[in-house]
């Protein structure tokens, strides 16, 4: 078989490919590095002659061609699995939809139940066997693909092939058409510096993490500091298995800790659904024979995390209520970002042998006017969303300290969560409980 013939056969520019595009159509986009960044900019210019073009996307880190040149939204309808900071500012404006899922389904989604028309989607050059690497973007890549009428590939010459252990690629024979051009570089994740608060929710982390565990880390500037500080530790012979691959894992190996060598499954190997960070990171994860992409649907699964002895995972959230209840993706009714994988690694963690699942957060924060405000909140009120169930969400980590809710009643839950708080806030929480019923009278904080 000569690819490189089927490969110029099926070669058009952007503005040709994107010509495919039919009124009504839904339209894939790909996640974080897979956006197609020349298609959706030649498929924005089309905006004065298409109707009712539906786009779903995900963690956009540039420019968003069809939403900024059509801000009226006549043609093209956004919609996001998971915001970035982007897509939030979109969201706040009625530009951006968020669907509601959880990771581990989202292939399943598309498998089952969504129609996409036409998928666009960021790949690494052809090898010489045909084949096109989803690079860093296993995550539901292959779901979407196998869903389309129409592969559009859009070959950017800067995503690195990534080693994967399923759903990792597609080969020429499978596309209808493909487009190349000049990328700028990756777009990158800013990566927050640590800051002290960061530094003592890591210190009460660390004795509850043995050697030779398997972390994750999730989404957010937290994690990130969290992954960077354990770098710092005397942890030894971490293992990886993580949704997300930012740059507190390589922190880790560059400190020697992450070596995979303990880990009960895929020993060996790190294994990642997505990575996104900075250059660093990408340099790092290219051609790196220590890590495995796997889809989504792998990764995320709580059985699959359940054959992993020690696994723990971190993530961070918008606040809690003294229910137990955790919001991560909303504040209010404001869109922020997605349950993603919190719920399934909360849940996998906790079903793996000696494994434990950590929802870390600020006891408090600064609003937009410089207020301190909680992050433990009597109850949600405001359209908060709620990302992970109370009898799902166990240990609960601020600088002040760290409690397990599991089996905890609700009046231990409101004591152990207040002794949480911010001391500004503890006497008006005390008050809320006791008005909830939910205080004991010697309840002591
Ligand atoms: C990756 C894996 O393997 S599993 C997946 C993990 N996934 C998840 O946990 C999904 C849900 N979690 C998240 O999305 C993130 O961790 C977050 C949103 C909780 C934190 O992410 P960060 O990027 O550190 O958030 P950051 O502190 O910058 O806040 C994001 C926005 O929320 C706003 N915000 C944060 N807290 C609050 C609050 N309590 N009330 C109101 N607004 C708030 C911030 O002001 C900011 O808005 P802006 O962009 O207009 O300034
Ligand atoms: C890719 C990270 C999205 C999430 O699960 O939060």
């Amino acid at each position: 078989m000569n690819f490189a013939e089927e490969y110029k056969r099926k070669l058009k520019t952007p503005e040709e490919a994107v010509k495919l595009v039919k009124d009504g159509d839904w339209v894939d986009y790909s996640v974080g590095i897979g956006f197609p960044v020349l298609l959706d900019a030649a498929l924005a210019k089309r905006k004065d002659e298409l109707r009712d073009i539906k786009i779903r996307g995900s963690l956009a880190m540039q420019p968003i061609q069809a939403v900024e040149q059509d801000r009226e939204r006549r043609t093209f309808t956004y919609n996001s699995w998971h915001c970035s900071g982007y897509e939030r500012k979109f969201c706040d404006e009625g530009l951006c939809n968020y669907i509601p899922m959880i990771f581990r389904n989202m292939a399943s989604y598309y498998r089952r139940y969504l129609t996409v028309n036409v998928a666009m989607i960021s790949v690494a050059p052809m090898d010489s066997k045909g084949f096109f690497n989803f690079s860093m973007v296993n995550c539901t890549t292959r779901a979407i693909l196998d869903a389309a009428d129409l592969i559009i590939l859009e070959v950017n010459e800067h995503m690195p092939h990534v080693y994967g252990g399923q759903e990792d690629c597609i080969h020429i024979s499978e596309v209808d058409v493909v487009v190349e051009g000049e990328h700028k570089p990756l777009a990158q994740l800013p990566v927050p510096p640590a800051t002290e608060i960061d530094e003592k929710i890591a210190s009460l982390l660390l004795p509850h993490i043995p050697d030779g565990a398997t972390i994750q880390l999730g989404i957010g500037g937290m994690p990130n500091s969290v992954g960077k500080l354990m770098a710092e530790s005397d942890l030894k012979d971490l293992g990886m298995h993580t949704e997300l691959l930012s740059d507190g894992f390589v922190d880790l190996y560059e400190a020697g800790k992450l070596t995979n060598s303990r880990k009960t499954l895929h020993r060996g190997k790190g294994v990642f659904g997505i990575a996104l960070g900075s250059q660093r990171l990408y340099d790092w994860v290219g051609e790196n024979q220590g890590l495995l992409s796997f889809p989504m649907d792998y990764v995320n699964q709580p059985s699959v995390m359940a054959q992993m002895e020690n696994m723990i995972s971190i993530n961070n959230c918008i606040a809690i209520d003294l229910y137990g209840q955790v919001s991560s993706e909303s504040a209010g009714t404001r869109h922020i970002s997605g349950t993603g994988g919190q719920l399934d690694f909360s849940t996998g963690a906790y079903d793996a042998p000696g494994g434990k699942g950590f929802i870390c957060m600020t006891s408090s924060y600064r609003d937009k006017a410089g207020n301190l405000k909680s992050r433990i909140l009597p109850k949600f009120t405001e359209g908060d969303i709620i990302t992970t169930p109370r009898t799902q969400a166990f240990y609960i980590v601020t600088e002040y300290g760290i409690v397990n809710l599991a089996g905890r009643s609700t009046w231990e839950r409101a004591e152990l969560l207040i002794s949480l708080a911010h001391p500004d806030f503890r006497d008006e929480l005390i008050a809320a409980a006791d008005k909830q019923k939910i205080w004991r009278n010697s309840n002591r904080i």
